[in-house]
């Protein structure tokens, strides 16, 4: 009699692709994986999209070096993935020029609908209350509707921190978010940080489910 052969569990590879200038969107892209890694079958992995500023600019804005542990993210990397975190700074109240341009490098998926049917979902961080935390998030949305990706909103799922009146936090119906300090002296707040790892298990378990319903 021939060995049942069991179906093996699909898993999900989520690529966090961010830009973090002074830290702040890398503390939250480490705890939006801590949440993705949380989750069965799902693995969080960290990417940092290439600088385009000169090591001029970067030194007179006072940038730190990037962290050693984060490869650089490719084109390839918005491919080989069941789904895709982008981590955004503001800047005038939009994405950063940086993910902006990394963007602009997948033409070549757009044309063969490469990304089509890929879960997304973004997280920001800007440097005051009003300063542009959903302006961010919802222009980023036009990148990933022209691509067909399927966007991934976090909604109220922490209401002990997005209804709190009683704190200063970022983060919207969008996804999480720090609110950096107009001078940058802010860290994300535990509160924050704890938003973006519920938005990564929350995004895991998305990407999952929608893998497991195309191979059914
Ligand atoms: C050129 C520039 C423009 C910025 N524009 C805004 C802005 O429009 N609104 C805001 O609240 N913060 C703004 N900021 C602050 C950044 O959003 C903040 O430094 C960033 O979120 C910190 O994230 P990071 O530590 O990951 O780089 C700006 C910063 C720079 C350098």
């Amino acid at each position: 009699m021939a060995a049942a052969t069991t179906a093996a569990a699909p898993t999900a590879k989520i690529n966090i692709i961010h830009y973090s200038m002074y830290g702040h969107i890398e503390a939250m892209a480490r705890s939006f994986k801590e949440g993705v890694d949380s989750v069965d079958g799902a693995e969080g992995v960290l990417l940092r999209v290439p600088e385009t500023l000169s090591d001029d600019v970067l030194a007179a804005m006072h940038a730190p070096p990037k962290a050693e542990d984060i490869p650089e993210a490719d084109r390839a990397t918005f491919v080989d993935c069941d789904g895709i975190a982008f981590g955004i700074p503001t800047r005038f109240g939009m994405m950063a020029a940086q993910m902006k341009a990394f963007f602009d490098s997948t033409g070549g998926h757009w044309q063969k609908g490469a990304l089509v049917g890929k879960p997304s979902a973004v997280f920001v961080s800007n440097g005051s209350q009003g300063g542009g935390q959903e302006t961010t998030a919802l222009t980023a949305v036009t990148q990933l509707a022209h691509h067909g990706m399927i966007f991934v909103p976090y909604g109220y799922q922490s209401p002990e921190v997005q209804f709190d009146s009683s704190s200063v936090h970022g983060g919207s119906a969008y996804g999480a978010g720090c609110i950096a300090g107009a001078d940058g002296s802010r860290k994300p707040s535990e509160a924050e940080l704890s938003v973006a790892k519920a938005q990564g298990a929350y995004f895991a378990k998305t990407a999952l489910a929608l893998k497991k319903g195309r191979s059914a």
